[in-house]
């Protein structure tokens, strides 16, 4: 099935050229990481093809301080979506100025126009290990991901994390981001349940969710992602 669909790939993934079985990847359950449905059976990529692994979770859950961590010890390449779309909203484009109204009002950005910022951030890379962070944010950003990429995530990677921690975090981040502030994130956190989770729990079903408990210091919370990612090292 993997190999058929990469037949379709477009040109930057045209140099995958081997397919291993993940499941002679050593996964396991990490102290109080929760691994739902462990792949079994999805083929995974080998040496030279991109292994890319999304990172989700709500507003101020912490997947860009972890991907921070991730990336300096593991040496993946940290892509993160709100930052691409940030990046684009201070470019004096119409596109830019309507990043920025959706971006304040919490809601989620055009698949087209995020799938196509990843894509250039992959290809521009020179890295093959690569952390998503922020996105799919929906369904349909899901399904235009794996339309145009061509291939689905390696795994995904979930910070589980109870919302009066988020938005104490969000509300105390100080980044000066439009979106920090408690009506927009109110409103982030309904699009979150509403929208998010269903890609959460699409990945849970397919055995490709490591579910990890947001809550406690960075440190505490990079110890527990630290096995997934120490697991794969030998393979990825
Ligand atoms: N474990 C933690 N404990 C307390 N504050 C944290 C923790 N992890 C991150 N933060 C802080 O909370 C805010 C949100 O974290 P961030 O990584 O940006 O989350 P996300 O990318 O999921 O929105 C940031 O100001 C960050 O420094
Ligand atoms: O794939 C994405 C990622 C982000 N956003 C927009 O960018 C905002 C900030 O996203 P980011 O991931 O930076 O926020 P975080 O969850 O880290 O606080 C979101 O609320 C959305 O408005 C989006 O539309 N699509
Ligand atoms: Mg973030």
């Amino acid at each position: 099935m993997y190999r058929r669909r990469l037949t379709s790939l477009p040109l930057f993934f045209s140099h995958f050229h081997q397919v291993k079985r993940a499941d002679q990847l050593k996964i396991y359950q990490a102290f109080s990481t929760e691994i739902i449905n462990p792949v079994e059976s999805e083929s995974s990529s080998t040496r030279n093809s991109p292994f890319v692994a999304f990172v989700l979770g709500g507003p101020g859950s912490g997947k860009g301080t972890q991907c921070l961590k991730i990336a300096e010890t593991f040496g993946f390449e940290h892509i993160g979506a709100g930052d691409l779309l940030r990046k684009e909203m201070y470019s004096s484009t119409e596109e830019g100025a309507m990043i920025q109204k959706l971006m304040r009002e919490g809601s989620i950005a055009p698949s087209e126009v995020t799938v196509k910022l990843i894509r250039k951030a992959i290809e521009s890379a020179g890295n093959r290990k690569f952390l998503i962070d922020g996105f799919p944010r929906s369904e349909e950003n899901r399904t235009a991901y794996e339309r145009i990429i061509g291939a689905e995530p390696n795994f995904v990677l979930f910070f589980d994390c109870p919302e009066e921690v988020m938005v104490k975090r969000v509300l105390n981040r100080n980044e000066g981001r439009v979106d920090d502030n408690e009506h927009t994130v109110k409103e982030r956190l309904k699009v979150y349940k509403a929208v998010t989770l269903p890609v959460v729990n699409h990945y849970a079903k397919k055995g490709k969710l490591y579910k990890v408990d947001g809550t406690g210091t960075q440190e505490e919370i990079f110890e527990r992602v630290r096995p997934i990612f120490s697991s794969l090292s030998s393979l990825v």
